[in-house]
């Protein structure tokens, strides 16, 4: 195999861990080359009472990516992209997955949707039919949590079946693999449970997941989560 190397786009923290912050060292651990694009830097996570920092634009975007193309040193075997917040951004993150793709065609686009949670949407709704319509299809692995899988699908999940119908829409959008990084169905509420599905060749593997719940709550836990599944 080609020695793995990763265009990581997304959040960094002054403070703490969320975004690149949490996705970068896990990932060079697992041996991976990152290079990483901060699009926002942040003196802290977003639940915070204050945040105070800089948000990149999608020109500058657009331009760190020029500065690697004209050097030649665009070639990746990996994309990840995290939270984003702006219609434009999003966008210009699809015109970077195919710029990239023109590089390498077997680039892996690994894609955490990220939308909101349990119900909450935190990022602006028109972002939802983007991800629908454009991101999924692009992308090779998505990791919605549960919400986001309803967002991406217009079904509500209730049970595991729901799971799987909407895991089937996800694939017939064209993504080859779907990880639902946490659920939270059925009765007991100190189990997460994790969904994965990959479609290859016309054959179907799937497996689910549940651990045990902790008490206390994290931020970050999504973007590390996401980093582990390449
Ligand atoms: N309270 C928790 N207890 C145990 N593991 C957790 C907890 N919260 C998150 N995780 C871990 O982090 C992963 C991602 O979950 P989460 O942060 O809820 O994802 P997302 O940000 O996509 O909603 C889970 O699959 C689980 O492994
Ligand atoms: N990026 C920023 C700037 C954030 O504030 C957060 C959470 O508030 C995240 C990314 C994502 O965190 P999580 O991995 O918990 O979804």
């Amino acid at each position: 195999m080609e020695d793995p190397r990763v265009l990581s786009i997304q959040s960094h923290v002054v403070s703490g861990y969320v975004g690149n912050k949490s996705a970068v060292f896990p990932l060079q651990l697992l041996g991976f080359e990152v290079d990483a694009i901060n699009s926002v830097q942040f003196s802290n996570h977003t639940g915070y009472n204050t945040v105070k920092g800089q948000i990149l634009t999608e020109k500058e975007l657009a331009e760190l990516v020029q500065g690697l193309s004209e050097n030649n040193i665009e070639y990746y075997t990996h994309l990840l992209t995290g939270y984003v917040g702006s219609v434009s951004f999003l966008n210009q993150i699809s015109s970077v997955v195919k710029h990239l793709r023109e590089k390498n065609p077997n680039l892996i686009y690994v894609c955490d949707p990220v939308m909101g949670d349990s119900g909450k949407l935190y990022v602006p709704k028109e972002l939802i039919p983007i991800y629908k319509n454009f991101i999924v299809p692009l992308a090779t692995i998505i990791t919605p949590n549960l919400f986001e899988t309803e967002l991406l699908t217009d079904i509500t999940i209730k049970n595991v079946v729901d799971v799987w119908k909407a895991v089937d829409i996800l694939h017939k959008k064209g993504c080859e693999t779907v990880v639902i990084s946490s659920a939270e169905l059925g009765d007991d509420s100190s189990i997460l449970s994790i969904f994965a599905s990959t479609v290859k060749d016309k054959s179907l593997k799937k497996l689910s997941m549940d651990i045990k719940k902790t008490a206390n709550k994290f931020t970050g836990t999504g973007d590390l989560f996401a980093s582990s599944v390449f």
